[in-house]
């Protein structure tokens, strides 16, 4: 690395509790669900909900979950962002790369602040979201315009379609095969979002329908090898469909007893991915007689850090040109 790069690298992800607790997912969640990029309700409605039932009654529950999948070094989403930021790192010596949290820590503002401090003049800040969603990405975006006053910021908005990328997934999935066997189903679960934000013009579903098409061309799977689903509903309103562990319901029911699941919507494993898909829609799929197959995530790979790294190069080339 240069003695003062002016170049940054900045990858940002969601933000995950420090530490199993209650405690913790209480101020993790309370930070998270009052942005209102993520929950739209007015104020007076929602502060009490999220404060007198969601909070209470959702951090010890969620904390349970997090204490299932926590790693020696911390929660695995922080784990694994960190570490593919120092990959990230080692393949583009002459920029600094560092990661930050949409919620909790390290903030935003601190790291664009610390880069500040240390001369950095430009900063791609590439959000570890490959489908462009306004509850994610642009909530990266509103946090990086309020904290990059003086820098020369440049957003990556989405990569659901990237080449390398999709390579990167592709190649992922026909390794994970060769290792542990192919499933006779492949489903691509992606994180859910409410009916009514794609209905308001949130592309995120098109993005996932892209990413998921293009890697399944890439790995020359006909259309009735696999299928798209989403996870993670939070609330009582109508979210995405179809929902995955409807979609396994179904596909059990066809006799199909064998499925590997992917996530491309999450960059790093996290609780969606660990605990929701790997250990408990594995274990509502073995009720119903067959086999789920988690697919990890791209993690830290070199494969995954080199097609960031490149996408961050060609954001760097358009400024240039
Ligand atoms: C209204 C609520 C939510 C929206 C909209 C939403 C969108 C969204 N989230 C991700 C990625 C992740 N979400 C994660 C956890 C998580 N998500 C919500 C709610 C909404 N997400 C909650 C309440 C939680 C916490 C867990 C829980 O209480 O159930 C995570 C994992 C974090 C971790 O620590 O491991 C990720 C990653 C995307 C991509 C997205 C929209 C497209
Ligand atoms: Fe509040
Ligand atoms: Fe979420």
């Amino acid at each position: 690395m240069p003695a003062s790069p002016s170049i940054a690298l900045l990858l940002v992800n969601l933000g995950t509790p420090d530490a199993p607790t209650a405690r913790a997912v209480r101020r993790y969640l309370g930070e998270f669900l009052h942005d209102h990029r993520v929950v739209q309700l007015t104020r007076w409605l929602w502060c009490p909900l999220l404060h007198f039932a969601i909070l209470p009654l959702r951090g010890p529950k969620v904390a349970h979950k997090y204490a299932q999948i926590w790693m020696e070094e911390g929660s695995p989403l922080a784990v694994h962002t960190r570490r593919l930021a120092a990959v990230v790192q080692s393949l583009q010596p002459q920029w600094r790369v560092v990661h930050a949290m949409r919620y909790g820590q390290p903030a935003i503002a601190t790291v664009l602040e610390r880069l500040r401090a240390e001369g950095v003049r430009q900063v791609v800040v590439l959000p570890l979201y490959p489908q462009y969603s306004t509850t994610t990405t642009a909530s990266v975006a509103d946090a990086v315009a309020k904290a990059g006053v003086g820098l020369d910021v440049r957003m990556i908005d989405d990569y659901a379609v990237d080449p390398a990328w999709v390579d990167a997934v592709a190649d992922s999935i026909r390794m994970d095969r060769a290792a542990h066997g192919t499933g006779r189903h492949l489903l691509f679960s992606f994180h859910g979002l409410p009916q009514r934000l794609a209905d308001q013009g949130d592309p995120y579903p098109q993005r996932c329908e892209a990413s998921a098409e293009a890697i399944a061309a890439a790995l020359d799977l006909p259309a009735d090898a696999w299928s798209l689903s989403y996870q993670s509903r939070f609330g009582r309103e109508r979210w995405l469909q179809p929902a995955a562990a409807e979609v396994l319901d179904e596909l059990a029911a066809r006799g199909v007893d064998s499925v590997d699941v992917v996530c491309p919507g999450f960059a790093v494993d996290c609780l969606e991915t660990l605990e929701e898909v790997a250990m408990m829609l594995a274990a509502r799929f073995a009720e119903r007689g067959g086999r789920l197959h988690y697919i990890p995530c791209l993690n830290e790979a070199p494969s995954h850090a080199q097609a960031l790294a490149a996408l961050a190069q060609r954001r760097l080339d358009m400024c240039d040109a």
